[in-house]
């Protein structure tokens, strides 16, 4: 395919580089993202003990939700009916979409991968599913997301070469299908690649050149976050990242922890996702610029301290360790909510103290810094 044909309009903005870090604006239809970003998982619309109001309050630009579980419950067709997801949910910024076929690989019941499709049973229903890469397309521009992702096939980590290869190029395949449906949406609305190639360089390589041959408004880097070790997802993304144009946002699906991101953000990634601020919230466990405290234990029994009495997030520097730690043994629902905000609040925290030290050219300090507090650990 000609390169002049491929190109699609560019909405991502680089406003300065530091290292390989970047920070830049990726605008939508539903606003602006300012990146490098970190977008919380809503996944059947909504984000779990958490009003969006104090999603929104805690600063996030951009939320995720998940094509396979809105499309077996409401149902794609019901939520256009509704207006789509902004208005269905009342987020009314931006949202992104996954493609389904992670989560159905993850999830479903009977599935089954063939050339045409994945097929799989509802996990809820038992109802027999085919999703392809134009029913993925249509779901996403039935929801309204502002970025939908290509259908693709993520290996779990570690795998057969031969497997990660076959997955790899069936992915490249659905990103020529994918992006065929795509090509009615309206102007502004985004389609990403997924990078797959497991942790074989060669096939990184080969999937990269192949989705930037295809054409995209953005690029994400998938199969990683599957149960590899840290060191194998960084030598991936050193693989991957400088094989993707400069100009276009990189996404790096499912991390991850603040140590992740700060490692990717140095290796030139811009958007995150990962489920852990809510669940590990959920699981009593906060993150904080000192590391993670988990409130289950009996240390915390007594003390009056809040997590961090400089905090700008009114739970962080107000709320007692003995507090959070007595509604957690408790079970009260208000421990999970408390939590979860507290670590959205911690996370978006993090990358506005990231696009920062990047716009002002001392990422390199913000890193070391940052690291040196985590490891001072639970004061
Ligand atoms: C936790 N680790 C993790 N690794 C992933 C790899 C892939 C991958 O290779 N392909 C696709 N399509 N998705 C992936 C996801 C899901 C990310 C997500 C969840 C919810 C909403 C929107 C997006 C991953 N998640």
């Amino acid at each position: 395919m000609n390169p002049a044909d491929t190109a699609l309009p560019n909405h991502f903005e680089l406003l300065a580089t530091d290292g390989a870090a970047r920070t830049g604006r990726l605008t939508t239809p539903h606003g602006v993202v300012r990146t490098p970003a970190f977008m919380p998982v809503g996944t059947a619309g909504a984000m779990k003990g958490m009003h969006w109001r104090e999603v929104r309050d805690a600063g996030a630009d951009i939320v995720l939700g998940n094509t396979y579980h809105l499309m077996l419950r409401p149902g794609a067709e019901r939520i256009h009916a509704l207006g789509g997801l902004q208005r269905f949910t009342g987020w009314n910024g931006p949202m992104l979409t996954d493609s389904g076929g992670f989560q159905v690989m993850s999830l479903a019941d009977l599935r089954k991968v063939s050339e045409h499709a994945v097929t799989f049973r509802s996990h809820i229903d038992g109802a027999k599913v085919e999703l392809s890469p134009e029913r993925s397309i249509e779901v996403q521009r039935f929801l309204g997301s502002d970025i939908a992702m290509q259908m693709d096939e993520c290996v779990r980590l570690p795998a057969e070469r031969d497997d990660i290869e076959r997955a790899m190029r069936l992915s490249l395949r659905w990103a020529e299908r994918s992006k065929r449906a795509f090509e009615s949406a309206p102007d502004g609305y985004m389609l990403f690649g997924i990078v797959q190639g497991g942790d074989v360089p060669e096939l990184r390589h080969a999937s990269a050149q192949g989705l930037v041959e295809i054409g995209f408004h953005g690029y994400a880097i998938g199969g990683l976050a599957v149960g590899e070790p840290q060191a194998v997802m960084l030598a991936m993304i050193d693989e991957t990242a400088p094989r993707l144009p400069t100009d276009r946002p990189r996404y790096l699906m499912g991390v991850g922890t603040p140590d992740d991101i700060l490692e990717a953000v140095k290796r030139g990634v811009d958007m995150f996702d990962c489920v852990m601020p809510t669940r590990n919230g959920r699981h009593g466990v906060a993150f904080t610029r000192f590391g993670q405290v988990n409130l289950r234990n009996a240390r915390h029994a007594d003390d009056p301290r809040p997590l961090d009495e400089e905090s700008a997030w009114p739970s962080t520097r107000n709320c007692a360790r003995a507090y959070l730690h007595h509604l957690v043994k408790a079970g009260e629902t208000l421990g999970a909510m408390l939590l979860s905000e507290i670590n959205i609040a911690y996370y978006q925290f993090l990358m506005q103290g990231i696009r920062d030290a990047i716009a002002h050219g001392t990422f390199d300090e913000f890193y070391q810094r940052t690291r040196e507090d985590w490891a001072r650990g639970d004061i």
